[in-house]
């Protein structure tokens, strides 16, 4: 990302802001409500609204695809295949009216032949630390917890092996023992993978816990960024130490 800049009616949302993610790389995108995280990272998605104005540039490993002027069309064909994505709440994300094995086999669609498609769906939900996944396949959505409906998602959005997951909030809508392991599998399934991650957050001990390197955004700008490590232990932004105040980082590193 270079330069992104995300104009609303009233003004600039997201200003002037830029970096990178290597490939297999965690970044972390962390600040206080309203400081762009998220737009930024729908801009990555290519999910930005349509009422929002874009400019500087976006672009995927190769250089090939130019996300900030991309078609719709260009757009989903990216979303899946190279990059997947993760948001908070599970439901927005599937479909109420499909069984879960539907849904799984639809996401793996490119990479698995039909004949092989409902033991693949199955060996995926299982990789992805679900119980009995043959009940969990002949499910709707609706029968399942919030913590099985994410992990669905997490293997939806890594079943055709992104370049890059962003995940947004990916597990403030669970309890925390829950929180727990679903923060544990996004760790262990993006590196099984291969893909980067770029992980959004308000909590910096959540971020801390999975992420590398840290990009700390104020009022829509990036004011500091760093290893994890550096940044816990000689934070140089006031909002970093603030945020670093506010965390609970018992038992995360
Ligand atoms: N569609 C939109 N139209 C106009 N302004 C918007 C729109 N979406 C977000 N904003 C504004 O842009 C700013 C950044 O929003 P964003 O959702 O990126 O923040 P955030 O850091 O992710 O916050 P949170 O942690 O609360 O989700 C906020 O001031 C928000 O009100």
């Amino acid at each position: 990302m270079r330069g992104l800049t995300i104009t609303g009616a009233a003004g600039p949302l997201v200003r002037d802001v830029s970096f990178e993610v290597g490939a297999g790389e965690r970044v972390g995108v962390i600040g206080t409500s309203g400081s762009g995280k998220t737009l930024t990272c729908l801009a990555v998605a290519g999910l930005l609204p349509a009422t929002l104005a874009m400019t500087g540039s976006i672009t995927l490993a190769g250089g090939d695809l130019e996300l900030t002027t991309a078609s719709e069309r260009e757009l989903a064909a990216v979303r899946g295949s190279r990059v997947g994505m993760v948001f908070q709440e599970p439901m927005t994300a599937l479909n109420p009216t499909w069984k879960v094995g539907r849904q799984v086999a639809g996401a793996m669609r490119r990479r698995v032949p039909p004949r092989r498609s409902a033991t693949a769906v199955l060996d995926l939900l299982a990789r992805t630390g679900l119980d009995d996944p043959a009940r969990i396949a002949d499910s709707y959505p609706h029968q399942l917890s919030g913590g099985q409906r994410q992990r669905i998602v997490l293997a939806i959005a890594l079943a055709d092996r992104p370049d890059l997951l962003v995940c947004d909030e990916p597990t403030t809508a669970l309890d925390v023992t829950v929180q727990a392991r679903v923060l544990a599998l996004i760790a262990a399934r993006t590196r099984e993978v291969g893909s980067a991650l770029l992980f959004i957050s308000h909590d910096l001990a959540v971020v801390a816990s999975v992420c590398d390197r840290i990009l700390v955004m104020d009022d829509g700008a990036i004011v500091e960024s760093g290893p994890v490590v550096r940044l816990l232990t000689a934070p140089e932004h006031d909002r970093t130490r603030a945020l670093l105040a506010d965390a609970d980082l018992g038992g995360t590193r």
